[in-house]
């Protein structure tokens, strides 16, 4: 039905309506043999320039070996052919680090563009609507470049032109399943280009055990875990304060407890202090001789601690004051970490409405006012409603593990989190492959990322707990 006739016998191709009063009959213009073939060899003489262009070392190759073949002979050809593969292999083997940046990520990339990306463009692009149909015309947004590395391929895209980076991450799902991925993230590059990353792999798949405790006393950004893309997750604490949110059983624990370990070292150097309160009595006090008497589970005393840390940043604010802007942890100043377990039991579930005003204000002081004199906040929680925690806004970097509503992703990671890929409440209830991974939305990058914490183990807190008595 599709199938193109020649002009004579499209001519005669004629339809009517149902009462036959109307005839349809197509108009068949002739073109003159001369024009189509300038036509069609303007085009090739296009494709062949943009080819070049575009792939210099793809073309170079064909023609190059086409010359000797010419020049020297077919033998000539294909022993350059065969020491050239011979010289790749040998180098992929010695060195493979460089084999892949430099050839093996390239070809990948070439192969994913031409098997995948550029094979189902025009469909996927089509069915999930992001192709638009004016007139009779497509209109189809552009396929620009594909680079991989080992994690995932990334897709550079200029958009149609009126189209909203909205457009795009309202369709995520459509493109990962289009093109065969498990999930995809879309950033936006500059005005109309976007970067659609497709993981390949996935990291995080299996559980990490516990990282080993670091050599050298630091607050610094701490190793915690593993990022979507196998880099090493370094979290911020001092500095600023983070907020952990996630249903019950998603590994908050883990992050807490692997902030600790990170800065171990720190708390026997007397350069870090780690402040716990823990109403559920279930999580910090399992290694509470590491706090070293900071340590609350009773509310009331929660309120205290907190208020503790409020008068201690108050006192080093009046000292810093017109002296110094921001916190180099000493002995005599340490950087003070306040960790909350399970906040909701003191700001919002707590009957005694004195002490949940109590510990709400001292709370949002510290997330004010704390970070540039030393005292960082971070607190866990299981619903992240504002009227369960009214101060979610003042922790300015966020994480989300496992959430039981789509809803609640942008209540942890701002707006617009998970339209850009955050899918936390996708994430896996079994425990071996969802507890623990997270997406992070740090102050200094809008973009979420994926992780996960390594597991630290009942075995681990107790060995933490021997290497922090070794000093005492
Ligand atoms: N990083 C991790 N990797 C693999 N498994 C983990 C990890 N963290 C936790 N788990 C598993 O998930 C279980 C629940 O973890 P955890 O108690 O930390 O969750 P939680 O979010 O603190 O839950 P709750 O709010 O109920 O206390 C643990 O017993 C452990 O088996």
């Amino acid at each position: 039905m599709f199938k193109r006739l020649p002009g004579d016998e499209a001519r005669n191709l004629v339809s009517t309506t149902p009462d036959t009063a109307v005839v349809f009959r197509p108009a068949v213009l002739k073109t003159p043999a001369l024009v189509t073939f300038i036509v069609y060899g303007w085009r090739f003489l296009a494709a062949l320039v943009r080819t070049t262009w575009r792939h210099p070392v793809a073309v170079a190759i064909p023609v190059t070996l086409g010359i000797i073949w010419n020049v020297y002979g077919w033998p000539a050809a294909a022993s350059t052919l065969g020491f050239a593969v011979l010289s790749l292999l040998a180098w992929a083997c010695t060195a493979p680090g460089s084999f892949a940046r430099l050839v093996g990520w390239r070809l990948l990339a070439w192969w994913r563009l031409m098997s995948v990306y550029r094979r189902h463009w025009q469909s996927v692009m089509d069915v999930s609507g992001l192709a638009k149909r004016v007139h009779g015309h497509v209109y189809m947004p552009r396929l620009l470049r594909v680079t991989c590395d080992g994690w995932a391929d990334r897709v550079t895209v200029r958009m149609l032109g009126g189209q909203a980076v909205k457009d795009w991450t309202d369709r995520i799902d459509n493109l990962a399943q289009g093109f065969g991925a498990a999930s995809c993230r879309i950033a936006l590059l500059k005005g109309g280009r976007l970067l659609i990353t497709f993981p390949r792999t996935d990291p995080l798949a299996a559980p990490m055990p516990a990282l080993p405790i670091p050599d050298e006393p630091t607050v610094g950004p701490v190793e915690i875990g593993r990022q979507e893309d196998g880099k090493p997750l370094r979290l911020k604490v001092h500095g600023t304060h983070v907020l952990i949110a996630g249903a019950t059983g998603a590994g908050k624990g883990s992050f807490l407890w692997d902030t600790i370990r990170g800065l171990l070292p720190a708390m026997r150097a007397g350069r870090c202090e780690v402040w716990a309160l823990d109403p559920k009595l279930m999580e910090l006090s399992f290694g509470r001789e590491l706090f070293q008497g900071r340590y609350a589970a009773d509310p009331a005393e929660c309120a205290d601690l907190l208020d503790e840390a409020v008068s201690v940043m108050q006192k080093r604010a009046t000292r810093f004051a017109g002296l110094q802007r921001s916190h180099s942890p000493t002995v005599e100043d340490p950087f003070v970490l306040v960790i909350v377990d399970e906040v909701a039991f003191l700001t919002a579930y707590q009957p005694d409405r004195q002490l949940r005003q109590r510990t709400s204000a001292a709370l949002a002081t510290l997330a004010t006012q704390g970070r540039s004199v030393g005292v960082g906040v971070m607190a866990a929680l299981q619903d992240p409603r504002k009227e369960v925690m009214n101060i979610r806004n003042l922790f300015p970097d966020k994480i989300a593990l496992r959430l039981d509503e789509s809803e609640q992703v942008d209540m942890v990671l701002g707006d617009g989190a998970r339209d850009r890929g955050a899918l936390a409440d996708h994430i896996s209830p079994v425990p071996e492959l969802g507890a623990g991974v997270a997406y992070m939305r740090l102050e200094t990058s809008p973009e979420p990322i994926r992780v996960r914490a390594a597991y630290v183990s009942d075995t681990d807190i107790r060995a933490m707990v021997a290497y922090h008595g070794q000093a005492a």
